[in-house]
């Protein structure tokens, strides 16, 4: 591994502390300066989303062999020994050559007592395997699950409980690890734009538009590139399909993507209303957000308007849609495999202060779908307070919407009981998709 491909990955690590930066946004563009391609962009990326993905772990492990807390430790120089443990414990990279080369990084970026420090505490590490490290520095069982998986499979122990109450404990732990393996690239043939015959890959198992790529870069696919594919999740592809898809008696015309941006829902739903003969409005809160939901549906054969806007406040008039999906802004617990920095940036407050917004949003595609029209409410969380806490308090203060079956909708799917009885979870130790929660409600005629 090349001296550059580590510099990069810590020039990434630092931005995503103090920046707030995207691993994924912000990888290839330093990639692109750092001239690095093929096998050395490949390790950096690894290096990067394992090394962000298994903090917690690493943190653990590096507690025992600094003599000082961690956060006395200046940040730059906890990077470079984050990213030296992650080569130790999971690359299987030589010993010296993990801590010679992490002694060079923390010399540039700190000086050279930084490098003595690092070439100690690394000699350390490189004492036991990631299995012996476990053994020593997880918390026992017996003294709380929750502390004991975070450290063991590196989530935050809120999260931890969180996803517990959520999946049950029998299966949390093949959740969390699950949450740890990078997921393939999934991209999506827009009916009536593309077939998925002509996209590279294998078919995928629930979405009959989706196929999953082996590797090499989506964008370079001919159909990507012109807008009649996109790259989407098939937990995301099944969203679509399942409002899509839902029986609906009366008029089927007026379609809404509630919570639009960046699109990539608007796009499929798009594509499917052109074959049915329905129109698309796409709302989005966030003015960028709606620009790149314009571009998402720039190729559209549908009839669309993309509308930036507020969903609690509806920019139509009452009871005029047919299918409303609502893909609430949400905590994006169920995503944590593509985003290797969203479990460290997140609170357990802020589920409490999404709930309230993801009721108000829900009431407003409600209170703008037509009797005997449908709203799908979905979101990339399996959080209780997010999925069934939700959907069960609107079902509860209003007396003008009901809950629809989803099973029928998607009969492909197995094993997906949702919380609520009717509703669908999807998850990826189970079904390999983001963890999607979908409920499907219906308003009451007269
Ligand atoms: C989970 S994302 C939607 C993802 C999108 N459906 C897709 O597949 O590309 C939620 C979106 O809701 C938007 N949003 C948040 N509050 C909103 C509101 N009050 N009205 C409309 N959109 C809102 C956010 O800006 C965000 O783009």
């Amino acid at each position: 591994m090349s001296d550059a491909a580590r510099s990069a990955a810590l020039e990434v690590l630092v931005a995503v502390r103090e920046q707030d930066a995207y691993t994924n946004l912000l990888l290839p563009a330093v990639l692109r300066r750092h001239g690095l391609t093929g096998r050395d962009a490949g390790l950096v990326t690894e290096l990067v989303s394992g090394t962000v993905r298994r903090q917690g772990t690493y943190d653990a492990v590096l507690t025992a062999c600094v003599d000082r807390p961690l956060r006395r430790v200046s940040p730059d120089v906890l990077d470079v020994l984050r990213l030296g443990t992650h080569q130790l414990l999971a690359m299987r990279v030589p010993s010296h050559a993990a801590i010679s080369t992490s002694v060079d990084l923390a010399r540039d970026a700190a000086g050279r007592g930084a490098g003595g420090l690092v070439n100690a505490v690394l000699r350390r590490v490189a004492e036991r395997d990631l299995e012996g490290w476990l053994a020593e520095v997880a918390p026992p069982r017996d003294e709380g699950s929750d502390r004991h998986d975070a450290v063991v499979h590196s989530h935050p122990a809120w999260v931890v409980a969180e996803l517990r109450r959520a999946v049950g404990a029998g299966e949390v732990e093949a959740l969390l690890a699950a949450d740890n393996a990078p997921p393939r690239v999934t991209l999506v043939a827009r009916p009536g734009l593309a077939t998925r015959d002509e996209l590279p890959g294998e078919p995928t198992r629930l979405s009959p538009h989706g196929v999953v790529l082996d590797g090499g870069d989506p964008g370079a696919v001919p159909a990507v590139a012109e807008g009649r594919a996109g790259v989407q999740d098939e937990g995301s592809q099944l969203v679509a399909l399942a409002l899509a898809g839902a029986d609906l008696d009366g008029e089927d015309r007026h379609w809404a993507d509630w919570c639009a941006g960046p699109g990539g829902k608007s796009a499929l739903l798009a594509a499917l209303a052109a074959e049915r003969g329905a129109a698309l409005l796409a709302v989005e809160r966030a003015h960028h957000r709606a620009g790149l939901v314009r571009r998402n549906l720039a190729t559209s054969p549908a009839s669309y308007l993309v509308v930036t806007g507020d969903g609690t406040r509806p920019p139509v008039a009452p009871g005029s849609l047919d299918r409303v999906l609502v893909d609430a802004p949400c905590s994006g617990l169920g995503a944590l495999r593509r985003r290797p920095e969203a479990r460290w940036r997140r609170s357990k407050s802020d589920i409490r202060g999404l709930v309230p917004l993801q009721r108000r949003l829900l009431d407003g595609a409600i209170d703008s779908t037509r009797p005997g029209g449908l709203v799908l409410y979905a979101t990339c969380s399996p959080a209780l307070p997010e999925t069934s806490g939700v959907v069960s308090k609107v079902l509860e203060q209003r007396d003008d919407v009901e809950l629809v079956d989803m099973r029928p909708v998607l009969p492909q799917v197995p094993h997906g009981e949702g919380p609520l009885e009717g509703t669908l979870q999807l998850w990826p130790h189970r079904h390999g998709t983001d963890a999607m929660f979908m409920a499907l409600l219906r308003r009451r005629l007269g």
